[in-house]
Parts: C-alpha cells; structure tokens; sequence
C-alpha cells in the first residue's frame, strides 16, 4: 500500500495516536495527516476508532498516546485559539434542541469575525424550510444539514465532518457534496468520516482506510485501486436467479479462454464477481457457462474494481 509522509503544510498531523477504554486500545498507533485545499476521507468498518480519532482532532478526547496536531496546535490545550478557526459537525448533531433552526444558525454565526452569509448558506442547504422548527422536531436529515450550515458558518480553515450525508435523502446529499466541493476549492481542510464508498470516490483525494484502530491503507483513490492486491482488473457482475456452481464456472472459463486465471466471488446472495481479462468474448463465455447450468442472468455489468471492493479486501466481510 502508498505509505503517507505528511507534507509539512498539512493541516492536521495524527502521530501514533492512542485512545484507551477499559484497557482496551481502541486506537492503536494511528498515523493519519490531512492537507489545506483536499478533502480526505477517514473510512473503516463499525468501531474502527474514526470517530474517536476525530474527536480527538476536534480537543473532544483526550488522547493516551501519540500526538494531534491541527493548523500545529494542540486541540486540548490551545482549544480557544483553534476554536474561530476549525468548524465541526459530529456525529449526533450536537445541536442545541430548544432552539428554532435558523435562529441557532445566526446565533453561531454572530460569534465569528467573517461569518459566512446565513441567508445564502440556507438557502443552498434548503434550512428555509423549516427555518422556525425547534431542532428537536427536526427530521434526522433536516438536522445534519443545520449541523452542516453551522460547522462550516465561521468560515473554518479546517472542517471535521462526521458522517455528513447519513440519513440525508439524494438531493440533500448533493447539496452537501456541492459545499464540501466549494470548501475544497476555497483551501479549506475537510475531513469526513463515511460508510459510502461511493461518496469517498468522488470526494475524496486522499483516503486512509482504518481498521482496529489502525490506518492500513493510505493514499488517493486511484492509488489504492492500483494497489490492490489482484490489480485494478476488469470484472464482469452478474445478478443472477439461483445458485451459481463457481468452480464450473472458473473451469469452463480457463478451458474456453486458455492461457487466463479467472476468480469468481459470491458478493451477496444472487450476485458474482467474476475477475480476469475481460473481454467480448469472456463475456460470451460467462453467460453460456451460466446457461449451461440453467441460470438465468437478471443483470450483467462490467466494470473496474470499485473502492468498495478494495475496502472489503482490506477489511473483509465478517460484521463488526
Ligand atoms: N466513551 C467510550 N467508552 C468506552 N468505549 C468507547 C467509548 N467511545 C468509543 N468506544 C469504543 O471504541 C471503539 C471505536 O469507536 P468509534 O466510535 O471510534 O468507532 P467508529 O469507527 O467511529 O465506528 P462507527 O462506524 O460505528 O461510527 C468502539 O468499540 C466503541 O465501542
């Protein structure tokens, strides 16, 4: 995998983080950096540590080990200087609930010397909406994008996004993505915490993939694409109605296309992926070895390896 030498400009600097809960490390020597002007995704199954090593970032928790540097300084002990100058939006909301939303928002913009225009920050986040409704009563996805407008109002140098677009409807989430765009483009450090790949693809320039409580994979999204352990191979899809025999089909594969090494994988019920040297004809070849067990393709795609797939090699399938 790239290794990862934080560049001297990089805005935040995570160091052999550790992080300690009843004995247990739950981060364990995280080395992680993000630059000014780049969006870098933190990914990682269920209980990874992300959360805990942001909130580390944000002077939230104290860490047990290593350092956190962001814009160089401590954000335990020189919160108050960080504080106008890194915008946060967790996972929870961490909203005030007795306050009406935008309100709250012109609240939190009076306390920055050059606040973003709340006007315009609402109206692209569509808060008019429900601009006098309390934020108890807000939806789950009407909250994060209030929780959006207000880590990012202060006009932040660095902003940790937790999981910004979970619960989000499709439309809410292309509007988050337009901003965190924008803020990239403006020299903003965002850092963002997701589940979906997807959204890291198109996101993300830098991605550090951790795993308990460990980055075990760094660098852009094409970087880990080429490093993946089988290549960046084309693979075939196929959702399918029954069974598949995969040996049959890896064995009718190599015989009719010899000279290639094939692998086909279960990814869920009903679907396969087949890996090799895809080509017209070893798409021929997949869909008449599926006939000839009598299995009928519903879907067929081919494409490249997605950061998804590099992900679940990297991390594997079992639940967290
Ligand atoms: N205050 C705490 N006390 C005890 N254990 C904790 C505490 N906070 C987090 N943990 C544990 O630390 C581990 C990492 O949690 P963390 O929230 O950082 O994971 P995560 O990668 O953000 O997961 P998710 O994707 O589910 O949000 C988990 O096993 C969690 O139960």
């Amino acid at each position: 995998m790239p290794t990862t030498v934080p560049p001297v400009e990089a805005a935040v600097v995570v160091h052999r983080l550790r992080k300690t809960y009843g004995g247990r490390d739950v981060v364990d020597g995280l080395d992680l950096h993000a630059a000014a002007g780049e969006v870098t995704a933190v990914l990682g199954p269920n209980g990874a540590g992300k959360t805990t090593t942001v909130e580390c970032c944000e002077g939230l928790r104290s860490p047990d080990g290593g350092t956190v540097r962001v814009l160089g300084l401590d954000p335990v002990t020189d919160a108050v200087r960080l504080r106008p100058r890194v915008g946060v939006m967790l996972q929870d909301g961490g909203l005030p609930t007795g306050v009406r939303a935008l309100e709250m928002l012109r609240h939190v913009a009076a306390m920055y010397a050059a606040p973003r225009d709340v006007g315009e920050l609402a109206e692209r986040l569509g808060l008019h909406a429900f601009a006098r409704t309390t934020v108890r009563r807000l939806s789950g996805g009407q909250r994060q994008r209030l929780a959006l407008a207000a880590a990012v109002v202060g006009r932040p140098e660095v902003v940790f996004l937790d999981e910004p677009s979970a619960g989000m409807d499709p439309q809410s989430r292309h509007a988050v993505w337009d901003l965190v765009r924008e803020l990239r483009a403006d020299g903003v450090a965002v850092v963002l915490t997701t589940h979906l790949m997807d959204e890291a693809e198109d996101l993300a320039d830098r991605v550090h993939v951790v795993d308990h409580g460990r980055v075990i994979a760094s660098g852009s999204v094409p970087e880990l694409l080429a490093a993946d352990a089988d290549g960046p191979a084309p693979t075939v899809r196929v959702d399918v109605t029954a069974e598949v025999d995969d040996a049959a089909l890896t064995a009718h594969l190599t015989t009719t296309l010899p000279g290639t090494t094939w692998h086909v994988s279960r990814t869920d019920p009903g679907t396969y992926q087949v890996s090799g040297p895809t080509s017209p004809t070893a798409v021929a070849a997949v869909t008449a070895a599926l006939a000839d067990q009598d299995v009928l393709v519903r879907r067929l795609s081919v494409g490249r390896r997605t950061l998804e797939d590099v992900f679940l090699d990297l991390t594997g399938r079992h639940l967290r």
